[in-house]
């Protein structure tokens, strides 16, 4: 599968390492979209890709998906015009907070022909919620993320502070780099207004942790996830970019697990 990728950050270093450098056997990066040519110009002998400044040429390449990167703005801005000419997949999932993109989004994917793969990120569970969701057998999910204090705030912190709690839709809108956990949760769960979130900052962690309680007439589950960060960028797990590498590889499998 030629991947072309919008974002040059962290995750998609650890994208281009795993795939370009280490060859995977079925998945290939082939072109990046990007802002400022100079700044990334590098990648393309280090990792044997083509650098794209112009949209069109971008998604007119060889190219079967196009993985975002970025951010939640870059998502706003581009998905309808990305999704009508190529599948795609997107990590800064918290721009669906808007409706009407989601809508949109759909609508454009059903149109054309294409897929919109949102992978689960930083989480998991996700199987879970949307099985226990079945007949109305889902009635609570909660999330509480704990992040080292100084990827969150400048204040020095000697003990834990929440710096939000609320519902979903409120924590990307405060937290749209590091809540886009809140939304994916919230979009195979409840909703983004029915989702609650508590987001704290730890001084005493060096992990990303994320806990999700789940309750209905299923039963009760709860799962923790004590994520490694990217060393290049801290508020971003590695477990992401797997989640991006994983979706990639189970999309042509014949048999799926858990789905
Ligand atoms: N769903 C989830 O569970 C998770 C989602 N995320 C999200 O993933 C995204 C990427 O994370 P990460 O790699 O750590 O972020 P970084 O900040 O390390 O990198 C972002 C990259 O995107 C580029 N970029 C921004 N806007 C555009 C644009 N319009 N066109 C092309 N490139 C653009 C930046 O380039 P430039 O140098 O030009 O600014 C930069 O290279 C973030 O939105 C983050 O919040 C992160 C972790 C978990
Ligand atoms: O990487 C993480 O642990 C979560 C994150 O930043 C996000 O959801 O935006």
């Amino acid at each position: 599968m030629n991947i072309g990728l919008i974002g040059s950050g962290a995750i998609a270093r650890y994208l281009l390492e795993k795939i370009n450098k280490e060859k995977h056997p079925a998945l290939a990066i082939k072109c990046i979209l990007v802002r400022n040519r100079e700044k990334y110009q590098h990648l393309e002998a280090k990792y044997g890709v083509t650098l794209h400044t112009d949209r069109e040429a971008f998604l007119a390449s060889d190219i079967d998906m196009v993985v975002e990167a970025a951010n939640v703005e870059t998502v706003r801005t581009l998905l309808p015009e990305v999704i009508q000419k190529k599948d795609t997949m997107l990590i800064s999932v918290g721009a669906l907070v808007d409706e009407d993109l989601l809508e949109e989004a759909g609508r454009l994917a059903e149109a054309h022909g294409n897929k919109l793969h949102l992978p689960s990120g930083a989480i998991g569970g996700l199987d879970l919620i949307q099985n226990a969701k079945a007949f109305g057998n889902l009635e609570h999910v909660e999330l509480i993320t704990r992040k080292p204090a100084h990827s969150l705030t400048d204040e020095v912190l000697t003990e834990e502070k929440t710096v939000f709690r609320g519902k979903a839709y409120e924590a990307i809108e405060k937290f749209p780099k590091n809540m886009n956990v809140s939304i994916i949760l919230s979009l195979a769960g409840l909703g983004i207004r029915e989702t609650d979130v508590r987001l704290i900052a730890d001084p005493g962690i060096d992990k990303n942790i994320h806990q999700i309680k789940l309750s209905g007439g299923f039963g009760e589950a709860e799962l923790t996830i004590k994520n490694d960060p990217l060393p290049e960028n801290p508020k971003t797990s590695a477990l992401a970019a797997l989640s991006i590498i994983g979706t990639l590889e189970r999309i042509e499998e014949n048999i799926k697990y858990g789905s």
